[in-house]
């Protein structure tokens, strides 16, 4: 068991990319130009929904609490800022496009898309009464809290990237949870399907401090076209950053304290050794964490690799008192 003391999360976020194509590959059948879809065999519509409180705010718009009026189901309610710029509305395009596409139970679930007349775009989701994993701040995680949490997020990568989707921004503040011990993958604003321009998949969008050495300099001697084709090995990364800042409580690739700055940040990932979880942790533990955080993207394990690492094995033998509230 680790303490989690003095922690800080990390929000440094980068400006998207503008290579989005403005165009979607003609397997999706979402009218890009309207935007107006629906993700939901069962269509709920906005008049049956009662808005509760606001849940957090962030640069696409504002989350709320709302409750459909005659089922009493909660769902949260993201609604869209209408002052888009060009580069915000195409996010906003992809992520739909995406939200449209996946349905899987360590993905926050998309349940409808409204447009009001006056162009208002909002986006009905699963509600996660436990916010994000930043949530976690301050908070004692045990091993086997952190296994049962990278279980599910490892199988919803899995999930995405059979989908041939990279998430590209895996990071505590995009990680949800529920009293009901469920961990779910948000936000995918940037994340992309990988059609044919492997090579935009690389492309600098996300969040800098989470992000990899392949895709923090694709040019950095030693990185080969391997490992530069391998996108998916971005997000394990990303993902073995965020559950080793779950655990000790920090930032964990610059020292306890440290002011972080866009260059100590990059000066720790691309010249610096990986960070290594803490001698105190179990050797499967500190296994785990050094399968997910090879400098070299194509020696990363896979999602589907890591889930059937010992670390995450034992869960499956009896109860684990995993409360984590
Ligand atoms: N499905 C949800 N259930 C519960 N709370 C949510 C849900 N989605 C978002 N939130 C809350 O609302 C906040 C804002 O979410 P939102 O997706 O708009 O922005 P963000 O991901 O924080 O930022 P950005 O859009 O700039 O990346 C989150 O930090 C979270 O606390």
């Amino acid at each position: 068991m680790v303490l989690v003391r003095n922690p800080r999360f990390l929000n440094l976020k980068l400006q998207p990319s503008t290579t989005t194509p403005s165009t979607f590959p003609s397997c999706f059948p979402i009218a890009a130009a309207s935007m107006v879809t629906s993700c939901a065999s069962n269509s709920i519509s906005t008049t049956d929904l009662d808005r509760m409180n606001v849940l957090g705010s962030g640069n696409g718009g504002t989350v709320f609490k709302v409750k459909n009026k005659t089922t009493s189901e909660i769902y949260a309610l993201k609604k869209i800022k209408e002052d888009m710029d060009s580069t915000s509305r195409q996010q906003l395009l992809r992520e739909i496009e995406i939200l449209r596409l996946v349905n899987y139970s360590s993905i926050v679930k998309c349940h409808d898309i409204f447009q009001n007349p006056s162009g208002e775009v909002s986006i009905l989701m699963d509600y996660m009464d436990l916010g994000t994993l930043e949530s976690l701040r301050g908070k004692v995680v045990t091993e086997d809290q952190l296994a049962l949490m990278a279980r599910q997020i490892l199988q919803g990568l899995n999930y995405l990237h059979e989908l041939k989707i990279v998430h590209r921004d895996i990071k505590p503040a995009n990680l949800l949870r529920s009293s009901k011990e469920e961990v779910k993958i948000a936000d995918f604003g940037v994340s992309k399907i990988v059609a044919k321009s492997l090579n935009k998949c690389n492309s600098f969008v996300g969040t800098y401090a989470y992000m990899s050495p392949e895709r923090l300099d694709s040019e950095a001697e030693g990185v080969t076209e391997e490992d530069r084709s391998n996108v998916y090995a971005g997000d394990i990364w990303s993902f073995g950053l965020t559950m080793l800042e779950i655990l000790v409580g920090y930032f964990p690739l610059l020292p306890q304290g440290q002011k972080p700055d866009q260059a100590a940040i990059i000066c720790a990932v691309c010249f610096g050794e990986p960070p290594k979880a803490p001698e105190e942790c179990s050797d499967k533990l500190k296994s785990f964490i050094d399968c997910c955080l090879r400098k070299k993207a194509s020696e990363r394990w896979t999602a589907s690799q890591l889930l059937n690492h010992p670390f995450l094995q034992h869960l499956d033998n009896g109860y684990i008192d995993c409360c984590l509230q």
